[in-house]
């Protein structure tokens, strides 16, 4: 096989209280993905999108992870990429994590699947390092394992696949720039044993209600009492949009990933669309653009569309 399409989904990072270890992958929105092996060593990156990403490979999250595995490998084929990118970058809907996760995918497929999983993982947070400075995997684990993941270490690498729970997501992405580099130095360094104490409880009590389906615990745990403090006054209007969720029927939410997008699981499709339009108006009342999306928890992750 020399041809791959892939559609490689959104993530939803930290889950509110499980800061780097916790992720979702969902249906929409998506980036498509197309991977050519070349029979030269080259790393072509191609982008058909607006938003002037760096198609030198060493400077794009999929190249970085392509010369990475050449490199593992000492392939003497290369790679052609043509990124469509749709998960709009520096959104905190792991825009990078596509880009890194679809790389590590397509490479594998077009070699044969030599990667496992946690394989392809490792070759990937080298594309989530050069996005943000940290080889963090809790966007990239549920981009390739689907659903909800658990990364219980990432050295070594050991990812939990959990329990996908039918809930609808709705999330809104105001256009100000928060970039996960910076949303990551403005993060203390040392927590109290009382916040890390609150926040173990939280973390058990939303994995404990994800493997159940039971959605009040899933909504009591969606609490965050030592990222979400920091990084929400980077995000305008946050406590309006969250509070109002809440009145309308969200089980919770809060930040995806690094910012500035906001989440919201609900049971009812009605109830997550009402709330899309709130977060819609509260932010045109604000004159800030924004992009919106209802969709729901993704169990599979990155799928291929189409092979040659
Ligand atoms: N293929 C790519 N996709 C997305 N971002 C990329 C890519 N290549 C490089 N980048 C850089 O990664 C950064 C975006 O990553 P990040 O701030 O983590 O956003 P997100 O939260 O959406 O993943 C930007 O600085 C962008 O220029
Ligand atoms: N755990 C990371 C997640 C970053 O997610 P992104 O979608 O903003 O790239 C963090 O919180 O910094």
């Amino acid at each position: 096989m020399k041809k791959i399409k892939l559609k490689v989904p959104a993530t939803v990072a930290n889950l509110v209280c499980g800061f780097d270890i916790l992720g979702m992958a969902v249906h929409d929105p998506y980036d498509e993905m197309e991977f050519r092996l070349l029979e030269t060593p080259e790393i072509i990156i191609k982008h058909i999108d607006a938003f002037g990403l760096p198609e030198e490979p060493s400077g794009n999250v999929a190249g970085i992870v392509l010369l990475k595995i050449q490199e593992y490998f000492n392939l003497k084929n290369g790679f052609e990429v043509i990124i469509r990118k749709h998960i709009k970058p520096g959104s905190g809907l792991g825009s990078s994590a596509a880009s890194a996760a679809g790389a590590a995918f397509g490479a594998n497929v077009l070699l044969g699947n030599k990667l496992s999983k946690e394989e392809m993982i490792y070759f990937a947070m080298f594309g989530e390092e050069l996005a943000s400075g940290v080889r963090h995997a809790d966007n990239i684990a549920p981009c390739i394992y689907g659903g909800i993941t658990l990364v219980k270490s990432t050295h070594p690498i050991d990812i939990v696949s959990l329990n996908s729970p039918d809930l609808f997501v709705t999330a809104v992405h105001p256009q100000v720039e928060v970039k996960t580099s910076d949303a990551r130095q403005i993060l203390k360094k040392n927590i109290t044993l009382k916040s890390a104490v609150e926040q173990w409880g939280n973390i058990a009590g939303l994995v404990a209600g994800i493997q159940k389906n039971d959605f009040p615990l899933i909504g009591r745990s969606l609490n965050d009492v030592i990222i979400e403090p920091i990084r929400s006054i980077l995000i305008p209007k946050f406590d309006e949009i969250k509070a109002k969720s809440l009145q309308l029927g969200a089980l919770g939410g809060g930040i995806s990933g690094s910012g500035p997008s906001i989440f919201m699981l609900s049971e009812q499709k009605e109830t997550a669309e009402k709330i899309a339009e709130m977060m819609k108006s509260v932010y045109t009342e604000i004159e800030i653009e924004s992009f919106v999306y209802v969709s729901k928890i993704n169990p599979s992750g990155i799928q291929i569309v189409e092979e040659v």
